[in-house]
């Protein structure tokens, strides 16, 4: 697979500006309100690759929104597109891939993504979590009696599945231009992914 490559100068504190060739796609994993889609797509406009988003394509693909198709086909029939989705995203040329909340639960997709990618896995708190979701309908797990207590519980069961991710970057403070400088630091660490010149 070939890889992408940016040639460009600048201050080297600007998300935006680095010298950098992705070998590997970068799959942004964990829970709903981590951020995944707004650093991963800030992430892929620093390191210029494609960003894709693997709930926005089985919008896209369903015409329909992830509300819809959860209330109409249920959860079982999301998790089915959301897997094909990654399977096929995983196939093209490296890019940053954010997933939705659930998708690093399902083995399958785990040793998809560990074979055809990075994992990173943006670790937030509950509150930090439910301060960033709570205001937000599109979410159709956390439509119960009691959705932070919701958010809680998934959050308990996932975190020690998330953990498996073959990199960890805190979402808690910063903005999410430093999130992704943050996550762009933690793959220069692995030359088998992303070769700079810092
Ligand atoms: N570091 C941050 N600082 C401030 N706001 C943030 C930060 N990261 C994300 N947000 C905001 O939190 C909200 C949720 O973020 P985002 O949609 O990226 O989460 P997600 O991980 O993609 O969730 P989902 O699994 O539901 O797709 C958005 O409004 C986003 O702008
Ligand atoms: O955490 C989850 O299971 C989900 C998170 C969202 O990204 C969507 O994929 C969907 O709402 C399910
Ligand atoms: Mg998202």
């Amino acid at each position: 697979m070939a890889g992408a490559e940016v040639r460009r100068r600048g201050n080297r504190e600007d998300a935006r500006q680095v010298v950098a060739r992705l070998k590997k796609t970068v799959v942004m994993v964990g829970m709903m309100g981590a951020g995944k889609t707004a650093v991963g797509s800030a992430l892929a406009r620093c390191l210029n690759v494609p960003f894709l988003d693997s709930d926005e394509e089985i919008e896209r693909a369903a015409n329909r929104t992830i509300a819809e198709i959860f209330a109409r086909d249920g959860e079982p029939f999301f998790r089915e597109k959301e897997s094909q989705v990654l399977a096929r995203l995983l196939r093209g040329n490296p890019c940053v891939l954010s997933t939705g909340g659930g998708a690093f639960m399902a083995e399958d997709n785990r040793r998809m993504i560990r074979e055809q990618g990075v994992s990173v896995w943006l670790k937030a708190d509950l509150d930090v979590l439910w301060h960033r979701v709570r205001h937000k309908a599109t979410r159709p797990l956390l439509r119960t009696p009691n959705p932070r207590e919701t958010l809680r519980a998934l959050l308990e069961a996932r975190d020690p599945v998330y953990a498996q991710a073959d990199l960890a970057v805190e979402s808690g403070e910063g903005t999410v231009e430093q999130m992704a400088v943050r996550v762009r630091e933690a793959l220069a660490t692995r030359p088998d992914v992303l070769e700079t010149d810092e």
